[in-house]
């Protein structure tokens, strides 16, 4: 089951839910000791400097600020704009003053500490941060320390992982979120904001929503050992459609990914004139001169490279007349965005069909602004996913995955490296791996967006996209070796 993520309409409601159940403070409570007993269990040094603003995202840093104390740190509290407004807030508040406890305004004056926490803003930002807020903000992003932030790292939109008003704010080492994750932290401005992302429920139980971030168990059983009772035949074959003029390598990138991460066969169909006959460095592949029969594979990708030629346009009408499971990306989803009669065709298809546009593609298909898909990535992919009746991977920081009629998920790992050419051929391919092995629909898209989104990340001085696939295969290798020991005797 992949981890909610409540927007913050569903988040007011359970938050009142709980108030009634177990009084107004008592998550607050449990925020502010998870984040302290967190922070001492990971962050070396005995100094913080906690930064508390105008509302309840202030009071949990105040609630950290007195359980950090009880775990021996030495603690400094900074209040920039003043004592909060909230009265959840106030009375946390008066509990560490009614230590004897003294806060300061100015962050400059506190001493230099090994780590300092942002409890400015969280939720409920919803103008631009400004003035003695906005010093305090500057002050904790030149900070050497390590930097938690607490809830949302401050300034950023929970929801659409954009600053509020466009004003940068914090950016952290760690956030420490509650209740639930929230989509803002692992897109846009916020996939690089929020560093590593640490979620806890608080005890609460948390109900299913229409938003889920992906999880291993959402693909479990593509994670499962491979049976040895088995022949090539058995893991379906591929058809990789694409490859026009100067752009065979998007086709060969998909083939080649569609082979690594397991299809039993792989054939290419370029649309290139004299197109090459074999792929030297993936000779298990293998070349089409004539059009492919659809119908004769198990999966079908068509689009890398593809072009918009007339013939590409033929090529696509009849993958989307084919009975078989569709991957579409690249160049068809231009043409879909581009005729009515191709878009229909997709609509009426009844057997899997994914297609994976970035921002720009899935702009050209609701005929908006990408700004508009980049403003608000959750409601768009739903948008995208209901006019083409295809399950739709919005790829990008915080890549997202709709289905028509039911859930979305969000992938967790951001990968700078990814964004590199042929990143998204080799996506394409790895969908139409899991398809070609007749994996569950829904799993096959979830697990090769999360393995390719597992190759890329750590890598930080940047991948080329033949090296994705080769990882992806082994990360899954490592996965299945994995569940293999546990079930050996030991
Ligand atoms: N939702 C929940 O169930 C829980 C929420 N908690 C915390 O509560 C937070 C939400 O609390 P709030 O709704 O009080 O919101 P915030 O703490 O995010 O702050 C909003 C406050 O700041 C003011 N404000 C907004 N923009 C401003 C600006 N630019 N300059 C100056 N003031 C500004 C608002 O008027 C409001 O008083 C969450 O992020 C989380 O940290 C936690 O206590 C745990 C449970
Ligand atoms: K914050």
């Amino acid at each position: 089951m992949s981890l909610t993520v409540l927007n913050l309409e569903e988040a007011r409601e359970l938050e009142a839910r709980c108030a009634n159940r177990m009084g107004l403070d008592a998550l607050m409570r449990r925020a502010g000791a998870f984040a302290a007993e967190w922070i001492s269990e990971h962050v070396p040094g005995g100094h913080a400097v906690v930064l508390a603003g105008p509302g309840n995202n202030g009071g949990d840093a105040i609630v950290c600020a007195l359980e950090l104390k009880k775990r021996g740190f030495t603690v400094e509290l900074v209040l920039p704009g003043g004592d909060p407004k909230t009265e959840l807030a106030r009375t946390m508040l008066a509990e560490w003053r009614s230590r004897g406890l003294e806060t300061l305004e100015d962050p400059y004056s506190a001493m230099k500490a090994q780590v300092v926490v942002d409890g400015l803003f969280g939720t409920g930002l919803k103008r631009p941060i400004t003035g003695d807020y906005m010093d305090a903000v500057q002050w904790f992003n030149e900070r050497m320390a390590y930097k938690v932030a607490l809830d949302v790292p401050s300034g950023l939109n929970s929801e659409t992982g954009l600053w509020v008003g466009t004003v940068p704010g914090v950016r952290a080492d760690a956030t420490i979120t509650f209740l639930s994750h929230k989509s803002g932290l692992f897109m846009n401005e916020g996939a690089d904001a929020s560093g590593t992302v640490v979620m806890t429920e608080l005890d609460v139980s948390i109900p299913l929503t229409r938003l889920g971030v992906i999880e291993s168990a959402d693909f479990a059983h593509i994670l499962e050992p491979r049976r040895n009772f088995s022949h090539k035949g058995t893991f379906g074959h591929l058809a990789v459609v694409g490859g026009a003029n100067g752009h065979v390598g998007a086709a060969l990138l998909s083939a080649r990914a569609g082979l690594k991460l397991g299809a039993g066969t792989v054939t290419v169909e370029l649309l290139a004139d004299n197109a090459p006959a074999v792929d030297l460095v993936q000779p298990e592949l293998m070349f089409s001169a004539e059009p492919l029969d659809f119908e004769k594979f198990t999966a079908a990708v068509i689009g890398p490279g593809l072009g918009t030629s007339e013939r590409a346009k033929e090529r696509l009408r009849a993958a989307l007349a084919a009975s078989c499971p569709l991957v579409i990306d690249a160049d068809a989803l231009n043409l879909i965005a581009a005729d009515k009669s191709l878009l229909t065709a997709l609509l009426h298809r009844t057997v899997a069909t994914v297609i994976t546009p970035h921002e720009v593609e899935g702009a050209r298909i609701l005929h908006v602004d990408p700004k508009v898909i980049q403003a608000d990535r959750v409601n768009a992919v739903r948008d995208i996913a209901l006019q083409t009746g295809a399950i739709t991977v919005l790829k990008g920081p915080g890549t997202l995955v709709a289905m028509r009629s039911s859930r979305t998920w969000l992938s967790p790992i951001g990968a700078t490296s990814l964004a590199t050419a042929g990143s998204g051929d080799v996506l394409s391919g790895m969908i139409g791996a899991f398809f070609a092995q007749r994996y569950d629909t829904v799993e096959s898209v979830l697990g090769a967006v999360m393995l390719h989104a597992r190759a890329g990340a750590g890598h930080l001085a940047g991948l080329t996209a033949g090296e994705i696939a080769p990882a992806a295969a082994w990360i899954l290798e490592e996965e299945r070796r994995k569940i293999r020991a546990e079930r050996q005797p030991q």
